[in-house]
């Protein structure tokens, strides 16, 4: 289905030639997962970003998915969410909920969105607090490596600069490694609190994916998957490495332009 697809054990790079097809296959991934975990665990544990990663998720809506996929059993958390309350433009709950939550029979009790009534410190604290009680009844599963919460899934976008969740290039919560959630008060990209899960979290789950589309992130994407050697900087995509799932980049062919060995014209 991909234009060009590359694998090895751990990591897949599928590339496509527009954003339509790149939603096709981010739905059948998605929803395969969601199956797969669901035979396996009983539930589906998928943690998500904001921005165009939520208009991509939107064939999940659509046939087949919408009657094959069970919904019931998913529950939904943020890898990163803006300090902003839950009706603001700018809330990744509110996004993802009136482009997929009201369309999709999810459980209002399963989706997990943050305490917008506090600070952004307090939202990180209590939104830890909340996955560490979901750890406790296993609704998450845990790592047997560090403890650490095991989503099924975890969903990112990427921006320009190499960002990914809430963790911009240079910034000290890069290298968090106590927490599982953490915030910032200066983020580059507007508005500027933010909470976000920390890349030990991201590392340690099942899957992660990261969807890229458009030319502006050719570069970073070069920069995050081409073998750059050791000088390479400290980009935050480019960090992440699940420890034991599995990485899947979904890209277009633009996002794409600037990776090395990938033959686009066939
Ligand atoms: O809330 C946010 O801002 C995000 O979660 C952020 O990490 C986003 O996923 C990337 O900036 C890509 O966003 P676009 O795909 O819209 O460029």
């Amino acid at each position: 289905m991909a234009l060009s697809a590359y694998k090895t054990d751990r990591r897949e790079l599928r590339i496509h030639e527009n954003a339509d097809d790149l939603s096709c296959d981010l739905a059948e991934y998605i929803a395969e997962l969601s199956e797969a975990s669901i035979k396996d665990r009983g539930v589906f544990a998928i943690a998500m970003s904001g921005g165009s990663l939520i208009t991509l998720m939107r064939k999940l809506c659509e046939a087949p998915y919408i009657k094959t996929v069970d919904f019931s059993k998913w529950y939904i958390f943020w890898a990163d969410e803006r300090v902003v309350a839950k009706s603001h433009s700018d809330s990744n709950y509110k996004l993802a909920k009136d482009s997929l939550f009201s369309k999709v029979p999810i459980l209002h009790s399963h989706v997990h969105s943050i305490n917008d009534t506090v600070t952004a410190e307090q939202a990180a604290e209590d939104y830890e607090f909340v996955i560490r009680q979901l750890v406790r009844t296993r609704v998450i599963s845990v790592s047997e490596v560090n403890d650490c919460p095991k989503f099924d899934l975890v969903l990112l976008g990427m921006g320009p600069d190499g960002h990914v969740a809430s963790l911009f290039p240079n910034h000290s919560v890069l290298n968090e490694k106590e927490q599982w959630v953490t915030f910032i008060t200066d983020s580059p990209k507007p508005p500027p609190e933010r909470i976000t899960f920390t890349f030990p979290v991201i590392n340690s789950a099942s899957n992660v994916a990261v969807v890229v589309t458009g030319g502006s992130k050719a570069e970073a994407a070069h920069m995050a998957i081409d073998d750059i050697g050791p000088d390479s900087p400290e980009l935050p995509a480019r960090m992440v490495q699940p420890s034991e799932g599995k990485l899947v980049w979904f890209l277009d062919t633009a996002a794409a332009s600037k990776l090395e060995g990938v033959k686009l014209s066939e």
